[in-house]
Order: structure tokens, then sequence, then C-alpha cells
């Protein structure tokens, strides 16, 4: 949390969806002022749900939401951003807000072109523990972003958690790849030594709570200090011990090899993400 938060300007949110509501929520928990954050949403249950929990005001379109709001922040889906700029290209020129885009894969300068042309866009790429003001955020500014505008993306993101600046805007999906997809990892790893446990003959409620402990133990532990992931690892491994049995049985399966392929997999489909939504 820091001091500026509250301070935050006029910020519209264009899409109440899931990552929406992770980014209000941390926003509202640090402090910000709800009165001056918008959020366009046309699905009916979600707007309501938003107001009801945050208190914000709140829009079926996005043109009303933005209008006078100093900070954009772009949360719909990649497939439908290029039109979600298009139709508010006009007030982007009138107005020139900072925009702030959490769509993976789309590029700061297809956004200002969408948008007009000439406009602040900072990307930034969260993920879902921002909820739990346990994210982590990726945040890459173009050119038109001035220090001020770096601050106040800054400032936003932080309240969903730590921020990481990067310089070159291609990376960016190398981020996504890593840490905003990352969650879902770790979710599919939580799955399946669950479903290991029980498979070894424990109740599923022990599987459940031993899996789940140890995750969270483990990503404690990871943060606590630097100590790297390797080394801890190792100070669980006995000699010939069970543990060891385990990375070995790893290691031979191609652990390494399917993450990196996973990650890289991810991390195309930004690329794609890109191209397929800048066709004429
Ligand atoms: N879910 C995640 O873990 C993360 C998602 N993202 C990015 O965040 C963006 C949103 O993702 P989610 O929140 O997961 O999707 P979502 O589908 O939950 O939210 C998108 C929302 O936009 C609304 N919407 C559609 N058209 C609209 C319009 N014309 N005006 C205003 N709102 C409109 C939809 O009704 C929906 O509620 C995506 O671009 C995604 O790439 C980024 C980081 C992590
Ligand atoms: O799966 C997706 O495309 C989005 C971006 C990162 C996390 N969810």
């Amino acid at each position: 949390m820091t001091d500026a938060t509250p301070s935050l300007p006029a910020i519209a949110f264009i899409g109440g969806g899931n990552m929406a509501r992770s980014l209000i929520g941390g926003v509202v928990k640090a402090g910000g002022d709800v009165a001056s954050i918008r959020v366009a949403e046309p699905v009916d249950a979600l707007r309501d749900a938003l107001h009801a929990d945050f208190n914000v005001q709140v829009f079926d379109d996005a043109a009303p939401a933005a209008t006078g709001a100093e900070v954009w922040v772009l949360a719909v889906k990649p497939q439908v951003l290029r039109e979600v700029c298009e139709a508010l290209a006009g007030l982007a020129q009138a107005q020139r807000p900072l925009v702030v885009s959490i769509a993976a894969g789309i590029t700061s300068a297809q956004i200002a072109r969408w948008l007009g042309g000439g406009i602040a866009v900072v990307r930034a790429m969260p993920n879902t523990p921002a909820l739990l003001g346990a994210g982590v955020t990726g945040l890459y500014a173009n050119a038109a972003v001035d220090a001020g505008g770096r601050d106040i993306a800054r400032t936003l993101l932080e309240s969903a958690g730590e921020t990481v600046w990067i310089d070159d805007e291609a990376l960016m999906d190398a981020v996504t790849a890593v840490s905003g997809s990352g969650p879902a990892y770790v979710f599919l790893l939580a799955e399946t030594m669950v479903d290991a446990g029980i498979a070894e003959g424990l109740a599923p409620d022990a599987a459940r709570t031993l899996a789940l402990q140890t995750i969270l133990g483990a990503a404690r532990m990871l943060t606590a200090d630097d100590t790297p992931a390797a080394e801890l690892r190792r100070r669980v491994t006995s000699p010939n011990g069970t543990t060891q049995a385990a990375i070995e049985s790893f290691e031979r399966d191609g652990f390494r090899d399917i993450v990196a392929r996973a990650v890289q997999a991810a991390r195309v489909r930004g690329v794609e993400l890109s191209a397929a939504n800048d066709e004429a």
C-alpha cells in the first residue's frame, strides 16, 4: 500500500470482469477514493455486484464511464479491445487520457492507433492474486507516457501487489507467460498433487490440506529471503531419500522442458493475439 493511492485521479475501468474486480478490490482495500472509480460493464449482474461490493459508479457503456476520467483501464478481452478503442477514439483525442491496458498480447502501438494516435499507453500484466493484494504486475510505458503517468500506473497496480517495469515491450508476452498465466500453472500443480495423494490412498480432505499447505509454505519460504529455489530444494532432498527419488523421476520425465515449453506456448499465444486482432 502506498501513501499515494488515495490521491489517484478519476479512473474508468472499461470492462468489469475478473481482473477489473481484482484491481478495483485492491484499490479500495488500499484506501483509494471509490468516488473516483467508474466501471463500464455490459453484463447487468457483474455491474450490480461491483456497485454493491465497492460502491463504485457503474455504467453499461464505455463512453459515459470514460468521459472526464484521466485514466482509462482497458480490462476487456483482447478480442474486443479494438472495437472498444475505436468507439472511444473521438473521446480519447479530446481528453488525452492515460490509458492502462491489461489485455494480453495487444501492443501499445495498436492501442494508441485504435484510439486515434498519439496516446499515452501503459501496458500492464497483472495476475489474479491481485484479489488478495498478493499479485505481481509487469509494466511497460510507451514514449508518450511522462513521469507522472508512470507514477499513476505504478500506484494503481501497486494496490494489487508488486510491480516490475519492463523496458522492452516485446518482453511483455514473456511476462504474461510467466506471471500473468502463472497462477494457473500452480493451480494445476495443486490439482495434480491432491489427485496423486488420493491415488496413494489419502482421504480427499487430508490430501487437499497436505498439498495446499505445502504449496503455501513453500511459496512463503521462496519469498522470505533471497535463498535460491534450487538451494531450498536441496535442503529438502536428503541423500538417497524420498525427495531425491521424486526429483529424479521429475528430471527423467522432462519436467523442466515441459514447463519451458508451456511458458513458450503462452508467449507465442500473446504474439498471435496481437496479430489476430489487427486484421483490417
Ligand atoms: N484473468 C486473468 O488472470 C488475467 C487477465 N488479463 C487480461 O485482462 C483482460 C480481462 O480478462 P478477464 O477479466 O479475465 O476477462 P472477463 O471476461 O472476466 O472480463 C472482461 C469483461 O469485459 C466486459 N466487456 C465486454 N465488452 C465490453 C465493452 N464493449 N465495454 C465494456 N466492457 C465490456 C465483459 O462483459 C466482461 O465482464 C483480458 O484482456 C486478459 O488478457 C490480464 C492478466 C491476468
Ligand atoms: O489467459 C489469458 O489470456 C489471460 C492473460 C493472462 C492470464 N489470463
